[in-house]
This record gives structure tokens, sequence and C-alpha cells, in this order.
């Protein structure tokens, strides 16, 4: 606003007086209005820009809007030639793809107003958007193409952001700077004060956890004061607090953390069971186990006990528990803007490998739970990754597998559905029950979360009172079940009998015709 608004003998420098006070107390609500206006109008501005910059700035609003010529449409996509001058350059540059990009995905997204027409199939833009995303951020194409897979492109208005983008952006960030308050030291009200007055920014989390605080900016290093020397917080990542709030480990129970370093979700599940219980953290990764154990004391865990197995030899090493967590060993694309290396370093073997193990993992872990426990009876299993053959499929598995388990709502407040169906699998109906955690949807690190509970297995059927059960190891690991028939397999029955009695050193008695035949 200029003077002249105000008025010559209005200069809003002069000094105000008793004459003026009410032409200059009107002239400068009128010109905060108008500037509150102008503000307004350039906000909506930027907003649009930002929406045309990815979008391109046609308005999408209806299907009759003018269309790009077929032609230009399909010399989007690069020639063999450009391809290879691309190539031969170590790749496009980048305002190149981002321009590619921009516009792939707005013909993927309107194909039957912008696609169909050019004469190339939608599956060759697919394949160059994802080549794109791959060069712009630095994944290997397969990597890049199964994230990407788990947005799946739908017609929408070009308006609407798209996921898989947004996703990939989202890894680009850091996330918040989270710590958990360790209840068994201190209050989080008083945890606050004293790193308030140590010169860090700091908030509650959320509604959903009362012990998180979201660091925003700190003067000191949040891993080095004294409070958390004494063992006040744990610098631990919001996500992780998850697993631990939808396994709920009641005071006085019989845990098992099946792979627990550093000791996270060990020592915020010591701290629900107010020291009280016992928690067996296991590890197969001995050194591992060294940095649980620094954090277990650090924090004045008292109800723990450290030890290093392969988890699948549970439930033979220890059983009975009334609750399991397995926070299982994964691939990490959920955690993809802590380690970037993810992006490269992951192959299709890679994910083929580490499903099987998390399925063996798991089988373990239910088997390892007291079905008869009063308190509980819940396994949790969870990753920080995104990826659908480690989540998921892995949980189907189990239920297929034991039919003595179902899945529980997790009890936590937030996080999308998991799939039931997936690039033609289905899982059964109740897998919609565990639940996915995005970076560009919940701000928090790509996890996943599914809750078990154990049941009794089912009674024998009447006339199956013969009927013996042996345990055997199979490709799943220990604890599949077998079944003998008392009528075909007796002289196997009466031969392992025999070979009982004589290790124990009792008398033996003589083979029968049958048995002698089958031995
Ligand atoms: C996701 S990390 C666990 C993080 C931990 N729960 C926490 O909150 O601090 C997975 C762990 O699984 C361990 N691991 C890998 N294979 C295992 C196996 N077969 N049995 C038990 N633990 C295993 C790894 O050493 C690793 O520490």
């Amino acid at each position: 606003m200029s003077d002249s608004d105000i008025g010559d003998d209005e200069d809003e420098d002069a000094p105000i007086t008793a004459s003026n006070f009410e032409a200059r107390s009107l002239a400068l609500d009128a010109m905060a209005a108008r500037e509150a206006q102008l503000d307004a109008q350039e906000l909506q501005l930027v907003g649009q820009a930002d929406v045309d910059e990815f979008e391109g700035a046609e308005d999408m609003d209806n299907d009759e809007e003018e269309v790009d010529a077929p032609e230009a449409v399909g010399a989007i996509l690069p020639t063999a030639e450009e391809r290879e001058d691309e190539k031969r350059v170590g790749g496009p540059e980048v305002h190149v793809v981002q321009k590619r990009m921009r516009e792939c995905v707005r013909i993927l997204k309107r194909w039957k107003v912008y696609g169909v027409k050019s004469g190339r199939a939608r599956s060759e833009f697919l394949e160059q958007l994802v080549l794109d995303i791959a060069n712009y951020y630095g994944y290997n194409v397969f990597l890049a193409e199964k994230l990407f897979q788990l947005f799946p492109v739908t017609e929408a208005r070009s308006s609407e952001p798209y996921e898989a983008i947004e996703f990939f952006d989202a890894n680009e960030v850091p996330r918040p700077v989270t710590i958990r308050t360790n209840s068994l030291r201190t209050r989080r009200r008083d945890l606050a004060q004293a790193l308030i007055n140590r010169g860090v920014n700091l908030e509650p989390i959320g509604k959903w956890t009362n012990v998180g605080l979201q660091v925003y900016e700190s003067s000191v290093p949040i891993g080095a004061t004294p409070e958390y020397l004494a063992g006040h917080y744990m610098l631990q990542a919001a996500s992780s607090f998850l697993p631990v709030i939808a396994l709920s480990p009641q005071p006085h129970e019989r845990v098992l953390d099946m792979a627990s370093s550093p000791g996270g979700k060990t020592t915020h599940m010591a701290a629900l069971m107010q020291n009280t219980g016992i928690i067996f953290a296991n590890d197969a990764n001995k050194a591992r186990t060294k940095s649980l154990t620094a954090n277990v004391h650090r924090l004045g865990c008292k109800n723990v006990v450290v030890c290093s197995y392969d988890g699948r030899e549970f439930p033979k090493v220890m059983g009975g528990f009334d609750r399991v967590l397995l926070d299982a060993p994964c691939s990490g694309t959920g955690v993809i803007s802590k380690d970037a290396s993810v992006k490269t370093n992951k192959t299709e073997r890679d994910f083929t490998l580490l499903s099987h193990l998390q399925k063996q993992l798991i089988l373990c872990g239910i088997d390892s739970v007291n079905p008869a426990s009063r308190t509980g009876g819940y396994l949790v299993y969870s990753t920080c990754s995104v990826a659908v053959d480690e989540n998921e499929a892995v949980v189907d598995y189990a239920l297929r597998k034991r039919p003595n388990v179902h899945l529980v709502d997790t009890g936590l407040e937030f996080g999308r559905s998991g799939y039931t169906s997936y690039r033609g699998k289905s899982f059964h109906a109740s897998v919609k029950l565990t639940r996915r955690f995005y970076p560009h949807v919940h701000n928090v690190d790509g996890f996943f979360v599914a809750k078990f509970k154990i049941m009794k297995r089912a009674k024998k059927e009447k006339g199956e009172d013969e009927v013996k059960q042996g345990v055997v190891m199979d490709e799943d690991g220990p604890q599949e079940e077998i079944r003998f028939d008392e009528m075909g397999d007796g002289q196997y029955i009466q031969e392992a009998k025999r070979r009982r009695l004589k290790a124990r050193g009792l008398r033996v008695p003589p083979r029968s015709h049958a048995a002698g035949a089958a031995a």
C-alpha cells in the first residue's frame, strides 16, 4: 500500500495526534486487510505452481479438455537411439528425467485421455517411469520396480499427487529425531524439562504414545546428554514403538524377544512390565548383543535375560511364553532414508532368502507361545520393510501352517490395512487387520505390524486316542507335527518304544513278528 492511500496530510511517518488518530487507525485496518488478501492470493498461486510443476499446466478437471497431439505424447518416450545416447553419457540429464517422469505420470494417470491414441503401450510408459525413478533416486531397477508396484497407477485426476513418487521423495528426507522416555527412570514431562533446560527444542510425538518426544533442534548432541547416559531415554524411531504397543506385555509375564539387538523394543517392554516378570532378549548375532546388554544396563532393566540363539531353535531352547515379539531381520526397505545402501544392494535373491527365514522364524515364534497363558497368548510380527513378500505373505503363510492361530486387531490408532491381495496373490481376509506404515503418509519409517492370538491346538477327535504325535524338523523349522496311525504304523511305533526302553536301560520286550518285519 502506498502512502497516497492514506492521503498527503496523513503521511504514515507523521506523528499520531488526537485529530488524525481515527483516520490513521481506519487506514491501517484497511491496509492490513488488503495485505492479508494479497498474501492469500500469493499462497494460492504458489500452491498451484507446485501442482503444475509436477502435473503439467493443463486444467485436468474434465475429460473434454484439450489434449496433446497423440504423436507428441508418444514422443515423450525416448527412441532406442536416444536411450543409447543417454547410456553413453552415463544416464540422462537430471532435468530431462524430471520432465519425462512428470509427463509419464500425467499420461498414465489419464491414460484414456492422453495415452490411448498415442499408439504406444501403457507398459512402455510404466517401464520408462520405473527406469527414470531408478535413475533419478539412485535405486537399482529391480528395487525401484518392486517399490513402485506397491502404489498402483489408477485412473485419477492428474491434480492428485502420485503416491509412488511421494514415497520415493519421502525416502530422500530424514524422519524426525525421536526419543522414548524410559519410564523406569523418569517421567516424560521431567525429561522434557531437563532437556529444554539444556537447549533442546522438543514436543510430545502424538496422542498415540505417552512416552515419545520429537526433537526439533538441539544445541547439544542428543545421544550424549547426562540424561541419556543416566538412561532416562532411548534414541528410537517412532515406528519402533508400534510393535511393542501392539504386543502390550503385562507385568509378571514371561516374554520372548526373538531378534532383539540393540534392544530398543526389549527395554520398552521392560518398562511396560515395570521391571517385573521376565524377558528373554535373544539375538542370533552375538556381537550385536553387546549393545543390547549395554542398553539393558543403561536403562536399568532388571527383568531381562540376554541370550544368543538362532531364533529357529525356539521353542526347543525354551517355550511356554505369554507373549513373543518377532521383530524380524528384513531388507530395510522402510528405512531407506536412514540407510541409502538398501537402494542398490538388494536383489531378488535377498528377498527370497529373507522371506524364507521370516517364515521359519514366525512358526518357531508361534510354537514358543503358551496357548494356555491366562494373561496373554500373543505373538507380534514386525519388520521395517514395506515389501509384501516379507510382510503379508509371511503372515498368510503362518495362518496356513498353524490353524490354531488367528490375527487380531493391533490396537494401533493409525496405519493402513495390510493387503489382502497383491499382484495376483490372495491372502486370508483377516490380513487386513495387519498395519502398514509409510514415510510419506505417516511421517514415520516404513513399518509393518501384525498381531496373532495363539489358541490351543484342536482336541483329538473321537477314536483318535490311539494316535501318537511326533516332532520333526522340516524346511519350516521344528514343531511340524506328524501323526502316526496306530493301525498302519504299529510296527514303527513298537520299534520306537523298544528303542526308548533300551536307551533308558529298561527291559526290552521281544519283537512281535510284525514289528520285526518293519525293523
Ligand atoms: C530388526 S533387527 C532387531 C531390532 C530390535 N528388535 C530392536 O528393536 O532394537 C533384527 C535382528 O535380527 C537378528 N537376527 C538375524 N537373524 C536371526 C535369527 N535367525 N535368529 C535371531 N535373530 C536373528 C539380527 O542380528 C538383528 O539384530
